[in-house]
């Protein structure tokens, strides 16, 4: 095994794929589904039908010469990918280019009425609405007789299964199917409690994935090692704008700490500590523009890097966030999960349903069953799930 490892970058450009569907088929449904959600002007209309026409057979076109992070998306490659098909170029870096195009179809970056209104947020505000919200939050009143470490663990695995109702995901129709066996096919989850200094002291960062219902878990997680000292200070990374459906951005942040603060019983309690965190300081929300990039986390901003290395643990949220983690591409999944993650600047832990192609750190003897028993479904079915920890 070479000291950093390599394997070759996923692209959309085989059909039959997975990557190659969302391409094809996902991306036109989500332009379907934005376009029917809102009582868009005419202007809007055209713009959502000419992506629908550009983004399952067109080639990547080019940002208005105005467009306020026209600059960013150059650094990122928009260059060299413009002109060519969206199935030839690096799939993360499609996905991603795919919804800001989106959102410029909307008017999100303006100037006009529809600035800053987000495509998804009536689905993650119906997620929040959801009765299924309102049996979880519940739940968390009966987990106060159980010993520390089994209310930590429900709240780790809470967070974690969360990944699962994620909104894109749903959009497919290619929901959770019957219990997995095993669930887990990978847990590192007392290396990462290990990792959270004894005197209490050190900083949290989480890397958020989904709003609503991945959110809500994450936030109580956040809060109980708030509230039980294990960790000083929390750092919430979330999108700076809508992006991947369901990803968190801090207006959605506001939506779920509303939603626990209007609820009952313990969950109102973890809703009011972490609204107090926010205004002390304890709690921060940060919405860095690398967060909606198109790239792995390998390349990582000086800032942001800087700014991740002080934590004592990361903790990388979902299935995207995994792919930009080790890298988007084909390893063989026992790739140890601490090569392709050594150039992550903080200790890190990922938590992921696992819902594309890419997994890393798996025994040979896991990767056998699974494939016995599924074939390839495991990798993509959302039924699985991870924690991998480098410390
Ligand atoms: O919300 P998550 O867990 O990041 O999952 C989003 C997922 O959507 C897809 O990109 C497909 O659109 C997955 O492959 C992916 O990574």
């Amino acid at each position: 095994m070479p000291a950093t490892p390599t394997a070759p970058v996923i692209l959309g450009d085989e059909p039959g794929s997975f990557p190659h569907s969302v391409l094809a088929e996902r991306h036109p449904a989500i332009v379907r589904q934005v376009r029917d959600a809102f009582p868009y002007d005419p202007t809007r209309h055209r713009a959502l039908d000419a992506l629908l026409a550009n983004c399952a057979d067109g080639a990547v076109e080019p940002l208005a010469a105005t467009a306020h992070d026209r600059d960013l998306w150059s650094a990122w490659g928009l260059g060299a990918h413009t002109g060519r098909s969206w199935y030839d170029i690096p799939w993360l870096w499609s996905e991603s280019y795919f919804y800001r195009r989106l959102l410029d179809a909307v008017g999100y970056f303006g100037p006009g009425p529809w600035q800053g209104i987000d495509p998804f947020r009536p689905c993650k505000l119906a997620e929040l609405d959801a009765p299924e919200t309102g049996e979880e939050l519940a739940a968390l009143d009966g987990l106060a007789d159980l010993p520390a470490a089994e209310q930590a663990r429900a709240l780790l695995h809470g967070s974690l299964w969360g990944n699962r109702a994620d909104l894109g995901f749903r959009l497919s129709g290619g929901g959770a199917a019957a219990e997995p066996v095993p669930a887990l096919v990978a847990d590192d989850s007392d290396a990462l409690w290990s990792l959270l200094p004894s005197d209490g002291a050190g900083t949290l960062c989480l890397i958020a994935d989904n709003a609503g219902r991945e959110l809500v878990p994450d936030l109580l997680l956040v809060a109980h090692l708030l509230e039980r000292g294990r960790v000083g200070r929390a750092v919430l990374h979330v999108k700076p704008y809508p992006y991947y459906v369901s990803d968190a951005t801090t207006a959605d942040v506001v939506d779920a700490l509303t939603r626990l603060v209007r609820a009952e019983g313990r969950a109102a309690g973890y809703g009011s500590l972490l609204w107090s965190a926010m205004a002390d300081g304890t709690l921060t929300v940060r919405a860095h523009p690398f967060s909606a990039g198109p790239l792995p986390y390998a390349d990582l901003p000086a800032d942001l890097r800087a700014e991740l290395a002080t934590a004592a643990l990361t903790v990388v949220k979902g299935d995207l966030n995994y792919r930009r983690l080790v890298g988007d591409r084909r390893w063989p999944a026992t790739t140890p999960f601490a090569d392709v993650t050594a150039h992550f600047p903080s200790p890190v832990a990922a938590l992921r349903t696992l819902k594309s192609d890419v997994v890393t750190g798996l025994t040979p003897a896991t990767e056998a069953a699974l494939d016995a028993a599924e074939g390839p479904r495991w990798r993509t079915g959302g039924t699985h799930a991870l924690i991998q920890v480098r410390p």
